[in-house]
């Protein structure tokens, strides 16, 4: 950048300013000599320092305007997270190797909460069920995730817990016998239980954002290299707020061998296998399950129905296990990748938001330069209540907040496409049974089959783009289960395709 003539132009001779100024240095003694150099030494680094910044700030800028950035949007639990692993796993394979074991306290937390959560609902039904009332308050969302903010010591193992102590068999039980059993599964369990609050503040860094109910915890963008960096003491890798796939980072996320919390609830899922099966197997667990007296997350029944594997001393996530972890994401994630284009290298950049009620206001800046959305919305969601306003039906959440990305004068011209999700847990709910009827009134008497009710929820999310689509542009819309590896990772070919096919023609009016 060209600099005006003063501080350091080389025309000082003829600057009446330096002219002076000469003057007057010469009137220095050594002393005020030496420290008038080391300031203009200073000033002229700090100035050098800001221009370099705005040189790589400009080329930053002058390259971005021919990369796709592209927004997953939709509400909390959607499957946005997911299918960003899913981008992950597809153009950047090696970063989901180097994050893998950041993923085991992930899922030690998503256990142990699971756990929690089925005790504190037995406890409401006084560990026995018989169809009749709770006798206590029954909290769907059990107050657990007050997350401690300082890193409060590990509880101590039982003695002898670690080393698997003999248990008593559970004996053919019924009635008072049966919530015997409980109890002492119960007492078993509770150092374990007492290692949620800690394992939260392992990932959320200590952080507690209102409305982390019952998926617990919420974490910002980088969170994996800070988990292992807290639990070695000490920095790893870069500092980042991005992730930058591309630059790749150097060797693995070291394992957690230093890691005294998850070093002690690896032992304590190991002594406690055989209790956290016999919990799970329990007739009255099972009982509340399916009288739809006790609900699990959906990642519950995953870890809980494989918990010898997990509760291994060896044991590291595999990618189906990384898939189906859940943590929530607060505000903006953006992960960067090199997608080919006709041999041409194209940099994508996906923005991966909290879909929180609470973090929705944190979208808002990134509409503006946006080329493309996918709109993630759950179609096995029609029995299920958000958790930020349990009045509200998350098919409605859905819709309203369709409408809202539909309508939106920022977004008017992006690429659109919607994602209708977890389609796998719709058919599961419909083979078991359960009436949508019963939930959306609108659906009337039309037959209960998965394909009459995933047309019936894609009617209406087309009539809100219909609505809300003055300049008549086109809608992509998938069915998807975003678990499923090989079928989404389809998906995104599709998707990408059309996204270049719109890139390239914006490209070629400009
Ligand atoms: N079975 C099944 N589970 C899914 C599917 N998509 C996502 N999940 C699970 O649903 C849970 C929530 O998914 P996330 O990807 O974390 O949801 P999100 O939209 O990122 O949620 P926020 O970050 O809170 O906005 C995770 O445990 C996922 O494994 C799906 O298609 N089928
Ligand atoms: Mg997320």
């Amino acid at each position: 950048m060209p600099r005006t003539p003063s501080l350091y132009s080389t025309d000082s001779q003829v600057d009446p300013i330096s002219q002076v100024m000469r003057a007057g240095h010469a009137l220095e003694s050594p002393d005020q000599r030496r420290l008038r150099l080391e300031h203009e030494a200073e000033a002229k680094r700090v100035s050098e320092q800001i221009d370099e910044e705005l040189r790589q700030e400009r080329e930053k800028l002058r390259r971005s305007r021919g990369d796709v950035k592209l927004l997953l949007l939709g509400q909390a639990e959607s499957g946005k997270s997911t299918l960003q692993k899913q981008f992950q796993l597809m153009y950047k394979p090696n970063s989901i190797e180097q994050e893998r074991s950041s993923w085991r306290t992930v899922i030690y937390f998503n256990v142990v909460h699971s756990l929690k959560h089925i005790l504190t609902t037995l406890e409401a039904w006084d560990d026995s069920f018989d169809d009749a009332q709770p006798s206590g308050y029954y909290d769907q969302s059990p107050s657990s995730s007050n997350l401690s903010h300082g890193v409060p010591p590990v509880p101590p193992v039982p003695s002898g817990m670690s080393r698997a102590p003999s248990r008593p068999e559970s004996p053919a039980l019924s009635g008072s016998s049966r919530s015997n059993r409980i109890t002492y599964l119960r007492n078993r369990l509770s150092p374990l239980l007492d290692t949620d609050s800690h394992l939260a503040d392992r990932l959320s860094g200590g952080i507690t954002v209102s409305g982390s109910g019952k998926g617990g915890v919420f974490v910002r963008s980088g969170w994996q290299a800070r988990t292992i960096e807290k639990a070695l003491g000490k920095p790893w890798g870069k500092n980042a707020n991005e992730v930058d796939y591309r630059r790749g980072r150097e060797g693995h996320m070291p394992d957690d061998d230093g890691d005294i919390l998850l070093q002690e609830v690896g032992r304590m899922l190991s002594a406690l296998k055989e209790d956290i099966r016999e919990l799970w197997a329990h007739p009255t667990v099972k009982g509340l399950i399916m009288k739809r007296k006790l609900k699990l997350d959906e990642w519950s029944e995953f870890f809980l129905k494989d918990i010898t594997r997990i509760a291994a001393p060896e044991y590291i996530p595999t990618t189906d296990d990384i898939l189906h972890a859940r943590i929530q994401t607060m505000g903006v994630a953006e992960h960067i990748f090199d997608v080919d284009l006709h041999g041409k290298s194209v940099t994508w950049h996906l923005f991966d938001v909290g879909g929180a009620r609470g973090q929705r206001h944190s979208w808002i800046p990134y509409f503006d330069t946006a080329n493309a959305i996918i709109f993630v919305a759950p179609v096995s969601a029609f029995d299920q209540y958000l958790e930020e306003d349990p009045r509200t039906n998350r098919i409605d959440d859905s819709l309203q907040l369709f409408t809202q990305v539909c309508s939106n004068a920022l977004l008017k011209s992006v690429h659109l496409v919607l994602f209708l999700n977890k389609t796998d847990l719709l058919k599961a709910k419909l083979d078991n049974g359960l009436k949508v009827q019963k939930y959306i009134t609108s659906f009337g008497d039309r037959t209960n089959d998965y394909e009459t009710v995933v047309q019936y929820f894609r009617a209406h999310f087309l009539q809100v783009h219909r609505r809300n689509n003055e300049n008549r542009r086109v809608l992509y819309t998938h069915f998807t289960s975003c678990v499923d590896t090989k079928a989404t990772q389809r998906i995104i070919g599709n998707v990408r395709d059309s996204i270049f096919r719109g890139y390239l023609q914006s490209a070629a009016l400009v």
